[in-house]
C-alpha cells in the first residue's frame, strides 16, 4: 500500500515539475514576443546606478536616456517640455527602470540619485533668445538647485556646458584654457553667460562643499530628435531642402562650424561622467566647414533643387569655431567616430519621416528664423 502511495506522490510531483517547466518556457515564449522595450542589460545591484537626467526628453537628453537605460541603469528623466518632448522617451514609459517627471529645474527637486546629468536648458539660439529671462533662470537657479541636490545626496553632477562660453573666439581652434570672448549684454548673453556662471557654480560647489563635478563643453551637435522648430542650422537646412524651399544662410556663409553626431556626444558624456577629470572638457568633432559648404552638402545629400538665399547676419554670431579635442582624447580616450555624411543621412531620414508624420497629423511647422520678437507675453 505504502509503495503504491509513494509511487502516486512521485507521479504528482513529476507532473507538477513538468507543468512548472512548461509554464516557465511559456512565460519566456510570451515575453519574447510581447517585449515592448528596447533590450536592457542586467546590472548587479553594485553596478547599477540611479541616474537623473535633467532635460532628458530633449534632443541630446533622450539619446543619453537610451544609452543609460540600455546599459542597465535606473534613469529618472526630469523635463518641463519647453523644448523636450514626451515622444522622445515614450518607448521607455512603463519600464521598471525608468521614470519621467514633468518638473522645471528652476524649482527644487528632492529625489535620491547617484549621478546627475544636468542638461536642462534650451540650446538653439532662437529658443534661448525667445525668453532670455527664462534661459537665465534655468541656467542659474536651475543649476544651483541641481548642485544643491548633488550636495545633499552625495551625487556626482555633470554640467552640459557649451562652446558658446568661448563666445566669438579670438583663438582657433578653441582649447579648454581659453577664457572666451563673450558680449555680456548681447542677444546671446542669456545662454553664454548663463552657462559661464553655471560652470562657476560647479567649481564653487566643488571647492566649498566637496561636490564631485564634471563639465562638458559641447560643440555643435546634430542628429535625429532635433525638434522640427529647433531653428539651428542643420535642422533648418534639412527641412528646407526636403520641402524644396530655399536654404537660408545668415550672412555671407563664410562663418565656420564643426558638427558632431549625437551618438558620439553621448559616448563622450558617459566617458566624462565616469572619469576622474573634474576640469572642463571639450566634446565636439573638429572637422570644420563654412556654413555655405554645409548648405551645399545638405542640398546634395537630399537631392534638392532649391536655391540658397542669403539673409542678414545674426548679431554676435561666432565667426570661426572648431574644438581642440586633445584633452578628451588623452584623458577619456574619446574621439568622434561617425562621419559627417553618415550622420547627415540618418538625420535626413529622420526628418523625412517627421514630415510624413506631421502631414498625416495636418501640421507642418516651418523652421524658425533667428530673430528676436519683441513685446510678446511670456511666462517666466
Ligand atoms: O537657417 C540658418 C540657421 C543658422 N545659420 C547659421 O549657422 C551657424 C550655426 O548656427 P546654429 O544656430 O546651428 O548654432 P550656433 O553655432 O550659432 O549655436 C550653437 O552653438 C553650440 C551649442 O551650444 C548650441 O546648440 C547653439 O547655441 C550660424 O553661423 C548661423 O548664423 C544659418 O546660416 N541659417
Amino acid at each position: 500500500d505504502r509503495s503504491i502511495q509513494e509511487n502516486g506522490e512521485q507521479k504528482i510531483e513529476k507532473q507538477i515539475e513538468e507543468y512548472d517547466n512548461l509554464s516557465f518556457f511559456l512565460f519566456f515564449f510570451i515575453c519574447s514576443f510581447s517585449q515592448k522595450y528596447p533590450p536592457v542589460k542586467f546590472l548587479s545591484e553594485k553596478d547599477r546606478k540611479r541616474i537623473l537626467i535633467t532635460g532628458g526628453a530633449g534632443f541630446v537628453g533622450s539619446h543619453l536616456t537610451d544609452k543609460l537605460m540600455m546599459d542597465g541603469h535606473e534613469v529618472t528623466v526630469v523635463d518641463n517640455f519647453f523644448t523636450g518632448r514626451k515622444r522622445n522617451v515614450e518607448h521607455w514609459i512603463g519600464h521598471e527602470n525608468f521614470e519621467l517627471i514633468n518638473h522645471d529645474v528652476v524649482e527644487p527637486l528632492y529625489i535620491e540619485v547617484d549621478q546627475i546629468y544636468h542638461l536642462a536648458s534650451p540650446a538653439s539660439p532662437p529658443n534661448y533668445m525667445y525668453n532670455p529671462i527664462k534661459t537665465l533662470k534655468t541656467n542659474t537657479i536651475g543649476t544651483l538647485n541641481m548642485l544643491g541636490l548633488a550636495k545633499r545626496v552625495g551625487a556626482r553632477l555633470l554640467l552640459a556646458s557649451t562652446s558658446e562660453v568661448y563666445g566669438d573666439p579670438e583663438v582657433h581652434p578653441q582649447n579648454e584654457d581659453y577664457w572666451g570672448h563673450v558680449n555680456p549684454i548681447g542677444p546671446r548673453a542669456c545662454y553664454d553667460e548663463g552657462k559661464r556662471v553655471a560652470e562657476t557654480m560647479c567649481y564653487a560647489y566643488m571647492k566649498q562643499e566637496g561636490v564631485e563635478v564634471r563639465v562638458a563643453r559641447i560643440f555643435n551637435t546634430f542628429g535625429p530628435r532635433m525638434h522640427m522648430n529647433d531653428g539651428r542650422v542643420v535642422s533648418n537646412f534639412i527641412l528646407q531642402a526636403l520641402q524644396g524651399e530655399a536654404l537660408t544662410v545668415y550672412g555671407s556663409g563664410s562663418q565656420t562650424r564643426a558638427f558632431q553626431y549625437v551618438s558620439d556626444l553621448v559616448n563622450g558624456l558617459v566617458a566624462l561622467m565616469n572619469s576622474n577629470v573634474s576640469s572642463p572638457v571639450n566634446l565636439g568633432n573638429p572637422e570644420e566647414h563654412t556654413i555655405l559648404e554645409f548648405a551645399r552638402l545638405i542640398k546634395h545629400l537630399v537631392g534638392s533643387g532649391g536655391e540658397i538665399t542669403f539673409l542678414s547676419e545674426a548679431q554676435d554670431d561666432p565667426q570661426r569655431r572648431k574644438p581642440d579635442i586633445k584633452k578628451a582624447k588623452m584623458m577619456l580616450g574619446w574621439e568622434p567616430v561617425v562621419p559627417l555624411e553618415e550622420g547627415l543621412n540618418k538625420t535626413i531620414h529622420y526628418f523625412s519621416k517627421e514630415l510624413e508624420y506631421q502631414a498625416n497629423n495636418q501640421y507642418i511647422p516651418k523652421p524658425k528664423p533667428a530673430r528676436i520678437k519683441k513685446g510678446r507675453t511670456r511666462h517666466n
